[in-house]
């Protein structure tokens, strides 16, 4: 029993995910439904940890999903492709789940795709085509709500897990609640997909993750609403891969006093998330959160360049290369390269899930508004400067020992 409640956290939450035909959904789902089934483990899985796996968290087995997407392609025929392209997952474990990916499939409702720029493809199906803003964001919150009611949840989780948009220009406009919703009423076509789903999951008293650079929760307008609605809500950019590494052994180079003097990264890959973010608009918010990991943890650095370049025929195998130039003892020049070779979607899957039932246990225990315990899952986490990985990850550490 957690502290703080008589009841334990309920069997039955829901995880609605923005872009639930994407890799990263698709991933999720498999993986959650082939742990149900005993057909994996959790390896990967940070609150399988004993540090975490203490909490009262609600259990893998019992997450029932649903959520928006504007391709019509099924999560089926996307795991067929990512397990034909990519070999994970195995053929074995898609068998296990096919029917369970085909039944949620068809709980799959169609998104909205406003200011979405590259992310779009020609088959796409979208809300926003005829609808006002407000009546979006409403079509939205009455997703939510049926799936919620149809199946009987005691909570639902909104994870936004769609592609990156390109950046909202000028978002200090909607720095308040008031600006926000003034908006929304006067159909402000600005106002990007990321941030209509963040706002009908606040309203609708929904957790809210955003595993993307995109907008979403990060706006003042939506941060002041969580606050004040006591919604918990957490963000932004996970950190699967290359940054994940970079900010491990960028404080190494700190601590040592040794100077960086440039810190090349280099990254490709094939999957539909390269190809959006070949274009230079919706690439832009996810290098400025890749690159700002390490101005923070190495203030005095010359030189940082982040790339992201697509590459079809790595599909969802992605290759980071990085090159660091750095300065020791006696003016001395030395040189340090990794390479990195990751499944983008099997990286990412997991944390899909932990950051589920982590939020849960937030709400569960009324700790509304921004989560600083889950600063280690993000590039850019909200509401925390700290990008140590390891000085992160305490922060969780203390927030299981003081829940447990
Ligand atoms: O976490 P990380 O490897 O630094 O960054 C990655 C990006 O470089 C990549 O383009 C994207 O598809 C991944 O989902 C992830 O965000």
């Amino acid at each position: 029993m957690s502290q703080g409640t008589d009841r334990p956290v309920d069997e039955r939450t829901g995880v609605w995910l923005v872009g639930a035909r994407g890799n990263v959904a698709t991933m999720a789902i498999v993986g959650a439904r082939a742990i149900a089934r005993g057909r994996t483990g959790t390896t990967g899985m940070v609150t399988e940890r004993e540090q975490v796996s203490s909490l009262d968290l609600p259990p893998v087995e019992g997450l029932v999903f649903g959520g928006h997407d504007i391709e019509p392609e099924s999560i089926v025929a996307q795991a067929e492709r990512q397990r034909d392209r990519n070999g994970v997952p195995d053929a074995d474990a898609l068998e296990a789940v096919r029917d369970d990916l085909a039944e949620i499939d068809e709980r799959i409702e169609v998104g909205t795709a406003i200011n979405c720029g590259a992310a779009l493809s020609e088959e796409s199906e979208r809300l926003d085509e005829d609808l006002a803003i407000r009546e979006v964001v409403e079509q939205i919150g009455d997703d939510y709500e049926s799936f919620r009611d149809r199946h009987d949840l005691e909570r639902l989780v909104v994870v936004n897990v769609a592609s990156t948009e390109p950046e909202l220009p000028d978002p200090e406009r909607y720095d308040s609640r008031d600006a926000l919703e003034r908006a929304i009423d006067e159909d402000d076509r600005d106002l990007p997909a990321s941030v209509c789903y963040a706002y009908a999951a606040i309203a609708g008293g929904h957790p809210f993750v955003n595993f993307t650079p995109s907008t979403g929760n990060a706006l003042g307008g939506i941060r002041e609403f969580a606050a004040e609605n006591e919604v918990p809500h957490t963000g932004r950019d996970a950190k699967t891969g290359e940054t994940l590494v970079k900010s491990a052994l960028a404080p190494m180079f700190a601590g040592r006093n040794l100077h960086v003097m440039s810190w090349e990264g280099h990254n490709i890959l094939g999957n539909a998330d390269g190809l959006v973010l070949e274009d230079e608009a919706n690439a832009a918010g996810k290098l400025a959160t890749k690159g700002d990991v390490l101005e923070s943890i190495l203030p005095d650095i010359d030189h940082n360049r982040v790339r992201i370049d697509y590459t079809p025929s790595l599909a969802d195998w992605k290759t980071a290369w990085d090159y660091i130039h750095f300065e020791g003892f006696l003016e001395t020049e030395m040189k340090m390269q990794f390479t990195w070779e990751g499944s983008d979607s099997a990286l990412a899957a997991p944390l899909v899930l932990d950051l589920v039932r982590l939020i849960a246990h937030a709400d569960e225990h009324g700790h509304g508004g921004l989560q600083p315990q889950l600063a280690s899952f993000f590039k850019a986490p909200l509401g925390v400067e700290e990008h140590d990985f390891s000085l992160q990850l305490n922060r969780l550490y203390d927030y299981a020992e003081r829940y447990r």
